[in-house]
């Protein structure tokens, strides 16, 4: 959860480069119809970074998972019309270059490059695809030299820095860093080595420039290889990533360090996408999906039960009181309101998750309801000791506060463990949910200090309460898997009921404050 605010964070402006939190990108490079690698790949890429995408096409490949089966390369006079259609009217912050076809093609863009002299160029040599296919006619690799200079990073694998400096393919990543050291020296530009095609477990990239223009020759990025198959397109999304972050940070130490780890978060969750038999996309936003989401493992319960709280989740977003709680505009008395009933909320909850204490069938779960109930108690006194002390708001349970807990008293009523869980969840789960999101918005927003509210969002991203709140959802998971359909069925509408308090708990200050 920390990692994924960091990553949100737009710096003010380092350097000579203003901050531009939607930077132009262009992505000048081939077509993969099934939208794993290539433009299609870079316009996600840039989009997960909050770029503004285009995309100038140099060739058409028919290719899928399995391989290339065509490759069209449109007259170079077509590419230099959409070169200028775009530079005539709109300024470009970064441009990445990947598929080139041939040697036309590279003097096309080398004469587009030298006038129009973007800002941030980021060639990313493609030779050859992941599935083997030849991407770059053999007669262009001269060409295609003769480019490197033009760029400020160059992000070869390890095949391709071999065919670059004409040696063989570096057997490890000792030799990997000595090439890419005199690649970089050779055209006076900054090398990315990328790690991917090194046997083992680990995946490490290195940035590398011997004129001093970073903080030392070589800057490597460790990283652990994940295990899919799918990792089509992984080199055209890291250099369109990394050319969008450039143009934010002009930083390429920090601008890897941000992209890298959302690279590997890509990656681990590649497998989920299911796009085709052969090596598959990564997974560009799933920073988008909620971290908590259990949407990958299908036929769980959870997932069941989540698509209940996804519209009311919506609903929630949509509220004047969270806009205003993350705008800071939200007025005091409401605020003052919502911690007080909070309060309130806290003390029934915690008799609730006592009782789940008491019905639970393992010690474990006895130990975790136990320990949430006490934990409940002291984010009580928390609440009244730290925001309440100095905040006039009422003691008095409000009609949705008590709505609310009289709904988890009749359910713990019930006797069955299974019911009472799925309506404990949804405090946890919606509240964990939201509050990422509104850290996060807050991050993003440069975290102002003079934000009203700012203490209390920073308090809401978590990550032990994430963490007890992934208990809790394989708790009722578990639970679900020995319950029979009735106490399954119960177990939704109890679920779903606690979702909507959940939205007309946040909405009751408006109304009651
Ligand atoms: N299985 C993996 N686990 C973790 N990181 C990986 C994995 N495969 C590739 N990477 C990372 O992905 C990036 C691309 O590396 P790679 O060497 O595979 O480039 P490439 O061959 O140009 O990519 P492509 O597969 O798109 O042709 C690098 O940051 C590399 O470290
Ligand atoms: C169009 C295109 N560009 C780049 C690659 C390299 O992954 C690919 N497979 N297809």
């Amino acid at each position: 959860m920390a990692s994924s605010s960091n990553s949100a964070v737009y710096p003010v402006g380092i350097g000579a480069v203003p901050a531009r939190p939607h930077p132009r990108v262009l992505s000048i490079a081939g077509s993969d119809p099934s939208g794993g690698a290539g433009i299609q790949a870079d316009l996600k890429s840039i989009a997960a970074h909050g770029g503004y995408g285009m995309a100038a096409i140099t060739a058409l490949t028919a290719q899928n998972t399995l391989g290339v089966s065509a490759v069209h390369v449109p007259p170079v006079e077509f590419l230099r019309q959409q070169l200028d259609a775009i530079s005539s009217d709109i300024d470009i912050d970064a441009v990445k270059i990947g598929m080139l076809g041939d040697a036309a093609v590279i003097d096309e863009v080398r004469s587009w490059l030298e006038e129009v002299r973007p800002a941030v160029v980021v060639l990313d040599p493609v030779m050859v695809a992941t599935s083997g296919d030849r991407l770059l006619h053999e007669t262009a690799e001269a060409s295609l030299r003769s480019l490197l200079p033009l760029a400020d990073l160059i992000t070869p694998n390890l095949p391709e820095l071999a065919m670059l400096l004409g040696e063989p393919e570096a057997p490890d990543w000792a030799t990997a860093l000595d090439q890419g050291k005199r690649l970089a020296a050779e055209c006076g530009t900054t090398v990315l080595l990328k790690g991917g095609h090194l046997a083992g477990n680990d995946c490490p990239d290195a940035l590398v420039n011997t004129s001093g223009l970073l903080r030392q020759d070589v800057i490597e990025v460790p990283g652990t290889r994940v295990d899919t198959r799918n990792s089509h397109g992984t080199g055209c999304s890291l250099s369109s990533a990394l050319a969008t972050v450039q143009a934010r940070t002009d930083d390429w130490e920090a601008s890897l360090r941000e992209v890298k780890p959302w690279l590997l978060q890509a990656l681990a969750t590649a497998d989920g996408l299911k796009v085709g038999k052969g090596s598959g996309p990564v997974h560009h936003f799933h920073h988008l999906e909620p971290a908590l989401n259990p949407a990958g493992k299908s036929g769980d319960f959870a997932a069941r039960l989540w698509a209940e709280a996804v519209p009311e989740l919506e609903a929630i977003y949509g509220l004047a009181f969270i806009q205003g709680l993350q705008s800071g505009r939200l007025p005091e008395p409401q605020f003052n309101y919502y911690l007080a009933q909070d309060a309130i909320y806290l003390n029934g909850y915690s008799r609730v998750l006592a009782r789940a204490g008491a019905l639970a069938p393992t010690e474990e779960e006895q130990l975790f309801w136990a320990k949430s109930s006490q934990l409940c108690l002291e984010v009580e006194s928390e609440l009244h000791r730290d925001w309440l002390s100095t905040r006039p708001a009422s003691t008095e349970t409000g009609p949705m506060t008590r709505s609310y807990v009289d709904h988890l008293l009749a359910t713990s009523a019930s006797g069955s463990y299974a019911v009472l869980l799925a309506a404990i969840l949804p405090c946890y789960w919606l509240y964990a949910e939201v509050g990422q999101q509104l850290h996060a918005a807050y991050v993003q927003a440069g975290a102002p200090s003079d934000h009203p509210y700012a203490a209390w969002l920073k308090t809401y991203a978590d990550e032990e309460f994430a963490a007890a709140t992934r208990k809790a959802i394989d708790f009722t998971d578990a639970a679900a898997a020995g319950a029979s359909a009735q106490e399954r069925k119960a177990m939704v509408e109890a679920f779903a009921q606690s979702c909507r308090y959940e939205t007309a708990f946040f909405d009751a200050p408006r109304l009651f404050a």
